[in-house]
Formats: structure tokens, C-alpha cells, sequence
């Protein structure tokens, strides 16, 4: 489902982000990903989705193997990739309907289609109601559950979350909680990197820890295991 083997990072200004990260995630496991301020948490996300390419090292997602992957090909890798970011990434002049149904405009689904598949994905995100707001009439929390319904418009084999709970209070994020486990519950793989030792210490999954670009700790049921 998800191999990375012997994955080195270093960026253009010379700073190694990842040094030797080996791993497997099966298809329906949900994973943290925990670690410092600048472990490499992030880079090690954004490598599932191809925003960041490995300096060596094979990469392997969905039988699809990323150091060979074509430019071209990137938007067929990132069908079966849901991002969900701390920031929500918006399009705020848009609907939320029109936020969500542009994931499957872009693939030529047919107008029938996406309106079911939109109005699907508002309504296991709690937002029928909210169709025609824009987001800035929406919480933080209604955001980012439009986000997730975004997300998974495209029936995502790996859904990815950078920080999705980074600006809620925990009440919301419990919610958001909730929605990545019922998101789960059917079969996709949830990936989550977050600094939300409640959230890791309640809710146990796979707990992979980043230290220095390396993975230092990796258990099922594990702990958050810094302070928080
Ligand atoms: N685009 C980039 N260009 C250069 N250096 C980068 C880039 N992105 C990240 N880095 C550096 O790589 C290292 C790891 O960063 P990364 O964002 O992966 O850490 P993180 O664990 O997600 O941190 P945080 O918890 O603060 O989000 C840091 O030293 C960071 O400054």
C-alpha cells in the first residue's frame, strides 16, 4: 500500500529533512504521525502525495512506484490521495457545494454525478445545509469539515492530514476525530500528523515517531510519548 525504503530528503538550501525512513502501511490502517517541531513529520506527508520527491530511496503508493512517476501522472496518483491541511486551503470565493464538486469537475465526472457524490460527502460531514456558503461564513470546524468532504469526494484509497485539528478547539476536533474514524471505519487508510497528545493518548492507532528525519518509534496502540 504505502513502502518507503531507505528515503533521504535534503531541500535546495542543504537542510536533511528525512535520513533513512523505512516503513509499510497497510490499506485500512490508520497511522500518527508524531514527533518535535521540525523532525520531518510534514516532509514525510508530503512525500505520500508527491508535493516532495525523495533525494534517494524508493517510494511505492497504491503499486504505484513515485521515484519513476511522470509529472503527467501525478494528478492519477492524487485521485486516490486525500489531502486535508491545518490551513483548510479553500477556494474562498467559491461555495462549499462548488469547493467540492471542482475535485470532480477536473476528472470529467458527469453534472449528475457530482451533485450526488457532493451532496453524499456534506452529508456524512454534518454541511447539507451549508451548501451555498462561502467559507467565510463557516467556523474554523465547518471549514475543515469541508475540507474533509473534499477530500474524500474522490473515494481516496489514503486519505492524508497535516495538522487537520491545528487551529480547532477540542471540542471540534473531537468531532473532526470522529469523521476520520467513521472515514476509516470504510476501508481508506488515514494518515494524520499531529502534535495533539489527547487526541493521540484517546483515540489508539499506529503511532509512528519522527525524531531528527528518522523513524525512532513506530507501535499499534501506541502512545504520543513527548510532552505536550
Ligand atoms: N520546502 C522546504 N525547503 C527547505 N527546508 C525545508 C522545507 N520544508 C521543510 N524544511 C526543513 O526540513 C526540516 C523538517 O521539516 P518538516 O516540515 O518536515 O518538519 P515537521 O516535523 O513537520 O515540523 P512541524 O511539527 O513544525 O510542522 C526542518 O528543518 C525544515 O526547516
Amino acid at each position: 500500500m504505502i513502502t518507503m525504503k531507505d528515503i533521504h530528503k535534503t531541500y535546495a538550501n542543504g537542510v536533511t529533512a528525512l535520513n533513512g525512513v523505512n516503513i509499510n502501511i497497510d490499506q485500512g490502517e490508520f497511522v500518527y504521525v508524531v514527533g518535535p517541531s521540525g523532525a520531518g513529520k510534514s516532509t514525510f506527508i508530503r512525500l505520500i502525495y508527491r508535493e516532495v520527491k525523495p533525494t534517494d530511496g524508493t517510494i511505492v503508493v497504491n503499486d504505484t512506484d513515485l521515484s519513476s512517476l511522470k509529472e503527467k501522472k501525478v494528478p492519477f496518483l492524487r485521485r486516490n490521495v486525500g489531502v486535508v491541511f491545518q490551513d483548510f486551503k479553500l477556494l474562498p470565493k467559491l461555495s462549499v457545494y462548488e469547493n467540492i464538486a471542482f475535485a470532480l469537475e477536473v476528472i470529467e465526472e458527469s453534472p449528475r454525478n457530482i451533485r450526488i457524490r457532493v451532496m453524499d460527502v456534506l452529508e456524512m460531514v454534518g454541511l447539507k445545509n451549508k451548501a451555498r456558503f462561502i467559507p467565510d461564513e463557516l467556523s474554523g470546524g465547518e471549514q475543515q469539515r469541508v475540507s474533509i468532504a473534499r477530500a474524500i469526494v474522490n473515494r481516496p484509497k489514503i486519505v492524508i492530514a497535516d495538522e487537520p485539528t491545528g487551529n480547532l478547539d477540542p471540542d471540534t476536533s473531537w468531532e473532526i476525530m470522529r469523521i476520520f474514524e467513521e472515514i476509516n471505519a470504510k476501508g481508506t487508510t488515514m494518515i494524520m500528523a499531529t502534535h495533539s497528545k489527547e487526541i493521540v493518548n484517546t483515540v489508539k492507532k499506529r503511532v509512528i515517531a519522527v525524531e531528527d528525519g528518522l523513524i525512532v518509534r513506530d507501535e499499534h496502540r501506541g502512545e504520543y510519548g513527548y510532552e505536550a
